[in-house]
């Protein structure tokens, strides 16, 4: 192939791939501004506000870019602009190489950030493009200038080619005429030798006009003739020779520059080739931009949903300005009133039992208040009726005067005319008939002066300066005092220690009873005869020879009725002869008809009241077991003629309601259509079932709870187990009165459970029982300082079993000794309390007794230093009062009476007299550890002070005297509120 078209041929395919080359980048170029163009009206698809933010942002002011790269995180890397420089590249356009930071880190910037990102990556990518054009631009100026060079070289490289021809065909003819040449010179040579011999030869010739000699000469000429041309065109083509080499000289230099050429488009291609990964990555960021666009559009909804917040939130601060201001002045009066109140105190820490009484007596004074307010209005109405009597009643004292004057008012009883005793008789009717005595007191009072009783003489004598109000009243004190000296109060329950116990029920029926009763009033008991009683401690019991009958699923049933005393309270056992043996099944409850046996329980104790003609003042029922009491008394048997009584309902924890479907309630004669309404005893939550405890919050005149923190919570809609807005619209009867213990069955003194029986005065025995129950359990006696930790419950998850168990092994680490004693109707938290059980059996320092036993308990209480309670609500609890009675330190939880009873001994806000335990508040391990450890870090390091504590519990009043008092009240309160109800 000529050289010439392998030239064209390289040029062709060079200019080819250079034609592709620049397809491939305008294309690569075009995409790149239609993915660019495409992505703005996206946006703006995706977000009206993303619109506004970043379509305003003036992205070709070039200053804006360099001041914020570095803000943002696009950063201009130098390096990157010096191989832009041989592009001949702008600086705006070097200022575009970006550093793609991670996006992790950008998610992560600050709102304004984003934003400024966003906008600079955006001007970024402008700007890069403007940059590949320009570039693109350059390389087809090159291309092109390359072309024509490449033309050039090809035009010369063909000259070149003639040239070459031309200087072989020049260089044969030089050979030719060198030959030619030296043969002249041998002709010359020769003719020169012919010389003068030959010179006469040739001038004879000449003369001669020999023609060989002319032919011999015209070839010479012509010859020398050929020479010379010869010899001009050898000139010639040396000429040309020179000029070929100038140009030959050209054309490398021509190469020459094409390699610079060739170097430059390498370079030119490997700066595209930057340029393209560059870009790839800008794609990147771009697809990164598209991501953080969302992300972006995300948060400022955020912001938006933010921003609607803070409003709200600056005006419920402005709001609560407010309130916090009116909070202050009232946070003034209540320092105040506390100043006050402690100056109260103050005078009051001189009787300390006084001072324990001080929060009963300020929650009393709320109760008398609120009974003050409600009477006020009650005597308010009467005011009006009073005031119309008194004349009457004025004209009646004058005669009375009159006939005082005339006759000896001095003198005997007898001696009184009957106009006298009329008048009297005449007074008490009309007093009976403007209703302001009942028909009870007006009979009272006419047997008083039919009798000519000397003391309605008295109180005449006395109240006749008086108002007819006052008169009355001191009429009536007579016939309260001739009736009975206290409250007549029965208590239908389902438990009543020790006979029939599973909790504090049982034990606040027997304790409360016996309070009442040292009070004066007339207390009686009801109870379910159950196989599984104890029935040693009832005395003198007796089945009466009487049958009551009572309906349930509307027939007749026989009940079997028993007497007998438990803890000196007349107790009456009532025997169902039901086929379905309501009691006679082994346990008190747990049984799959528990609805059926209580509500049946429920009706026939009414009917035994009813039929024994009884006429309590109040009738008072615990728990769901017996709230039917409330709806069946004033539905069934107020109309019967069961009509004395005031009902008193105790909720002793509200997590058992007894719900069942509305129709169960047929059975014991209640009309369910009637009652299963939202206002009566329709649950909560499942408006087709019924719920007696609401029942009985509802039919109930007076609503307890077991403890005021309790009757707090259970308000609460996370305490009140459904219950709450119930208790809430029945808020003004309902209250929360702290248990007692019966200081009598509990006490260490004359504890006959006791191996020995001791005092706060002499705490050594407390010593020997712990060594008397180590040996009986076989536990280790080695250390008698290691404290022992005792706990007495109900393994159920309302006592925190989680953090009971993690009580023992936490006491094991302290270096403690453990004893639980508990029983749990949960079959698989019976299991694994049975598993640590077996685990321990022979373990020196923990023992676990999983059964009830109250012979137990006293000698656990009697032995144990510390006792846990990490309850995760507690109504009122008994064990941590009991505990303290037996000097054993309570570790609770602060939930409910826990926190209405133990005080934590580090709490400076506590008075001394009363911090007596260690509490926590949250239920998890950490805070039992807290209470824990501080208690066994008091134990061993500070003996005498934690002797000290240990007497100071013991004496610390936990009786029912204050809250049996608050009982008497509320009853009492009722009863009065009803007899004035009654008169009117
Ligand atoms: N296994 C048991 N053996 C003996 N007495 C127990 C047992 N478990 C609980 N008790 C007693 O039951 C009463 C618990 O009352 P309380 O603290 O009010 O809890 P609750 O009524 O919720 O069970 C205490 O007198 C305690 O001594």
């Amino acid at each position: 192939m000529p050289i010439t078209s392998e030239l064209g041929t390289l040029f062709n395919i060079q200019r080819k791939i250079s034609q592709h080359k620049r397809k491939q980048l305008k294309k690569a170029s075009h995409e790149q501004s239609l993915t660019n163009g495409d992505s703005q009206p996206n946006s703006d698809e995706d977000s009206d506000s993303e619109i506004a933010s970043v379509g305003n942002v003036p992205i070709l002011n070039q200053e804006s870019i360099s001041s914020d790269v570095v803000h943002t995180g696009i950063v201009v890397e130098d390096n990157n602009a010096k191989d832009l420089s041989g592009l001949i590249v702008s600086d705006e356009t070097k200022s575009l190489a970006i550093n793609v930071v991670d996006t992790e880190k950008l998610s992560g910037i600050q709102l304004e950030d984003l934003i400024g990102m966003i906008r600079n990556a955006e001007k970024n990518i402008l700007l890069l493009n403007q940059a590949r054009v320009r570039a693109l631009e350059e390389l087809e100026k090159i291309l092109t200038e390359k072309e024509a060079l490449q033309g050039e070289i090809n035009t010369l490289e063909m000259r070149l080619a003639e040239t070459d021809a031309r200087i072989k065909v020049a260089t044969q003819e030089k050979i030719h005429v060198e030959l030619l040449e030296d043969q002249l010179e041998k002709l010359q040579n020769e003719l020169t030798h012919r010389g003068g011999s030959q010179r006469s030869e040739v001038d004879m010739f000449e003369d001669q006009n020999d023609p060989l000699i002319k032919e011999h000469k015209n070839g010479l000429s012509s010859l020398s003739m050929e020479l010379n041309s010869l010899r001009s065109e050898n000139l010639s083509l040396k000429n040309d020779i020179q000029a070929l080499k100038e140009e030959l000289i050209n054309v490398k230099s021509t190469d020459e520059r094409v390699v610079t050429l060739e170097k430059e488009r390498s370079s030119l291609e490997s700066a595209m080739k930057d340029l393209e990964s560059r870009m790839s990555v800008s794609q990147e960021g771009v697809s990164k931009l598209s991501t953080l666009k969302v992300e972006y559009k995300d948060l400022w909804e955020k912001v938006e949903t933010l921003q609607v917040l803070l409003d709200k939130a600056t005006k419920q601060a402005d709001q609560a300005i407010i309130v916090l201001q009116q909070n202050q002045e009232l946070r003034k009066k209540v320092d105040k009133l506390e100043e006050s109140l402690e100056e109260v105190n103050v005078y009051k820490l001189s009787s300390e039992k006084m001072q324990q009484y001080n929060e009963l007596m300020q929650q009393k004074i709320r109760l008398l208040e609120d009974r003050l307010q409600r009477s006020d209005e009650e005597i308010n109405s009467y005011v009006q009726l009073y005031q119309e009597s008194v004349k009457e009643f004025q004209d009646a004292l004058d005669s009375l005067k009159e006939d005082s004057k005339r006759k000896a008012i001095d003198g005997s009883v007898d001696d009184m005319p009957q106009e006298f005793w009329s008048r009297l008789l005449l007074i008490i009717d009309g007093w009976l008939l403007e209703k302001k005595i009942s028909i009870d007191d007006a009979k009272l009072l006419r047997d008083m002066v039919w009798k000519r009783d000397g003391r309605i003489c008295e109180a005449y004598k006395v109240s006749k300066e008086k108002t007819e109000r006052e008169a009355v009243a001191a009429f009536l004190r007579l016939t309260s005092s001739t009736t009975s000296p206290g409250l007549y109060v029965i208590h239908i329950a389902a438990e009543m220690a020790p006979v029939a116990k599973v909790g504090g029920l049982g034990d606040v029926v027997t304790g409360l009873g016996k309070a009442l009763q040292k009070r004066g009033h007339l207390v009686e008991v009801v109870l379910p005869k159950y196989d599984c009683m104890q029935y040693d401690h009832v005395h003198d019991l007796r089945a009466l020879d009487v049958v009551v009958e009572s309906h349930f699923d509307g027939q007749l049933f026989k009940n079997k009725v028993w007497v007998g005393s438990v803890e000196g309270l007349p107790v009456y056992f009532i025997e169902p002869l039901h086929p379905d043996k309501f009691f006679w099944r082994g346990q008190f409850y747990g049984e799959h008809d528990d609805f059926r046996r209580f509500s049946f329980f429920s009706r026939a104790a009414l009917e035994l009241l009813l039929q024994a003609g009884k006429n309590p003042d109040i009738i008072h029922c615990h728990d769901w077991q017996t709230a039917f009491v409330a709806p069946l008394y004033w539905d069934l048997y107020a109309p019967k003629g069961l009509n004395s009584a005031r009902i008193c309902f105790t909720c002793h924890n509200f997590e058992y309601q007894g719900t069942a479907p509305a129709s169960y309630l047929e059975s014991c004669g209640l009309d369910a259509h009637h009652l299963n309404r939202p206002d009566r005893m329709q649950d909560n939550s499942a408006h087709d079932r019924i719920n007696p405890v609401k029942g009985a919050v509802v039919f109930s005149n007076i609503v307890t709870t077991v403890s005021p923190t309790y009757a707090q919570e259970v308000r609460t809609a996370e305490g009140g187990r459904g219950l709450h807005s119930t208790l809430n619209s029945h808020s003004r009867k309902f209250i929360g009165v702290l248990n007692g213990i019966d200081t009598d069955a509990w006490n260490p003194a004359t504890d006959a459970f006791l191996k020995v029986q001791y005092s706060a005065n002499d705490i050594q025995g407390k010593g020997e029982n712990k060594e008397a129950i180590r040996r009986k359990l076989g536990l280790s006696s080695a250390d008698v300082r290691k404290p022992l930790v005792g706990c007495i419950t109900r393994l159920v998850p309302q006592k925190g079993v989680h953090l009971i168990r993690h009580a023992m092994y936490r006491t094991l680490e302290l270096g403690g000794q453990f004893i639980l004693l508990g029983s749990s109707p949960v079959p698989h938290i019976q299991r694994e309390f049975e598993g640590i059980a077996n685990h321990f059996q022979n373990h020196d320092d923990i023992r676990l007794i999983l059964k009830y036993d109250e012979s137990l308990s006293h000698s656990i209480y009697g032995a144990s230093d510390m006792f846990i309670i990490p309850s995760i609500f507690e109504p009122c609890g008994l064990t941590q009062m009991i505990a303290m009675r037996y000097g054993s330190i309570p570790i609770a939880r602060k939930t409910g009476g826990l926190h209405d009873s133990v005080f934590d001994v580090d709490d400076d806000t506590i008075p001394n007299q009363f911090r007596n335990g260690f509490t926590f508040l949250n239920p998890d391990e950490q805070g039992l550890n807290g209470a824990l450890e501080r208690a066994f870090n008091l134990y061993l390091n500070k003996p005498e002070i934690w002797k000290q504590l240990v007497q100071k519990v013991m004496i610390m009043d936990f009786s029912w005297d204050a809250s049996a008092a608050q009982y008497e009240e509320l009853y009492a309160n009722s009863v009065a509120r009803a007899r004035a109800a009654n008169r009117t």
